[in-house]
């Protein structure tokens, strides 16, 4: 059976009293909640934000942390690069092994003072078990490009290793269908940003609660990123089939997408600094008459709001790949 993590998604706050995990920036009052829901015919969990205070759960995830090995692809790139920082500081183990292209193979670097190998795509394979054969709790990050999403993902369920899926695009319906045949513990977002994905939560009960409130409105959507940004982004997409439940009418083509450095500093106020590494997304609703108009923000700079809740999902996967030991089910 398929353990999917899939967020956004419906929340079922009924369900509460199930398994919860703490966010690293241990300041914050939020946790996350996973609760499940039918879909098709697979479950996928859904996180909720809900407000705790830090509690003994705090203590446990940490002990919990300490000896966890995380395997991170690609650790070349700006998120793999972050996500090892962000576990590193959290005191998890980072592999000194990660995926990356076939230029890189061979190359050695230091992430966060660490020394990692980049393997090949022809490696891989061989790679990935002889790093679970040494690891047997191993959990993988996959922050890569969009066209290795499928690949990454088959692998890590052929292998049976829980993984992280960060990286956007891909085939998702086929990611889906993979993790559900091999019964893999998967978590799998576009956000990893666990405040951007309470907003998504909070967007995915409008549309449950009130289907069809925004009839006839229109929708402007415009998203911006760092100019090395492969596809559109993944969150957009998703608010945006909120928006549809709710009753807009919007086709993705007309989403503006802006990689224009100049454009991002002079129009939408981004940080000079962040120029590589920001997502700022803007949703303006109007209604038929134009009388009424609703605005939604959200604007991150930087990279640790998702390297932070990557690593919070793999601890979360970690703790669910043992409550299955003790035959602790989630699953319908
Ligand atoms: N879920 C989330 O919260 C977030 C998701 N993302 C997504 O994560 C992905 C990576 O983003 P960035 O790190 O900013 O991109 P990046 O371009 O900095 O890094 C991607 C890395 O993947 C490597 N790569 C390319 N093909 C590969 C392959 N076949 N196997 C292994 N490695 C390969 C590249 O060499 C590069 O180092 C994108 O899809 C992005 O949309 C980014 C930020 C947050
Ligand atoms: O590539 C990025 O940078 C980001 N990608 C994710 C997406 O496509 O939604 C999340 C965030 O927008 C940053």
């Amino acid at each position: 059976m398929a353990f999917i993590l899939e967020v956004p998604a419906n929340l079922l706050l009924r369900q509460h009293s199930l398994v919860s995990f703490s966010i690293s920036r241990r300041s914050s009052p939020h946790n996350y909640t996973c609760v499940s829901r039918k879909q098709s015919n697979f479950t996928h969990f859904s996180i909720s934000a809900t407000l705790n205070s830090p509690s003994i759960q705090s203590h446990m995830d940490h002990a919990h942390a300490v000896a966890l090995p995380i395997m991170v692809n690609s650790c070349m790139g700006k998120m793999g690069q972050a996500v090892v920082e962000a576990g590193i500081s959290a005191g998890l183990h980072i592999i000194p092994a990660s995926f990356g292209i076939e230029k890189d193979a061979g190359k050695t670097v230091k992430v966060g003072g660490k020394d990692i190998q980049v393997h090949g795509p022809s490696d891989r394979e061989t790679v990935l078990a002889s790093v679970l054969e040494e690891y047997r709790n191993l959990i993988v990050v996959d922050f890569t490009v969009p066209n290795a999403v499928n690949d990454n993902a088959e692998l890590y369920c052929k292998a049976g290793v829980p993984f992280v899926m960060g990286t956007t695009g891909g085939d998702r319906d086929r990611l889906y269908k993979t993790v559900e045949d091999a019964g893999i513990y998967a978590v799998i977002s576009p956000q990893m940003g666990k405040q951007v994905v309470a907003f998504l939560a909070a967007m995915e009960i409008m549309a449950g609660q009130f289907p069809g409130a925004f009839s006839g409105y229109t929708l402007e959507v415009l998203e911006s990123h760092q100019a090395t940004k492969l596809d559109i982004s993944g969150t957009a997409k998703a608010v945006i089939s909120c928006f549809q439940k709710l009753g807009v009418s919007f086709d993705l083509d007309h989403i503006q997408l802006i990689r224009d450095p100049k454009q991002q500093i002079e129009t939408l106020g981004v940080p000079e600094e962040h120029i590589n590494g920001h997502a700022f997304h803007t949703y303006r609703l109007k209604s038929p008459d134009g009388t009424v108009s609703f605005e939604f923000q959200h604007n991150v700079c930087g990279r640790s709001i998702y390297a932070e809740g990557a690593i919070d999902a793999a601890l979360f996967l970690s703790k669910k790949v043992s409550s299955q030991k003790q035959t602790r089910r989630y699953m319908i």
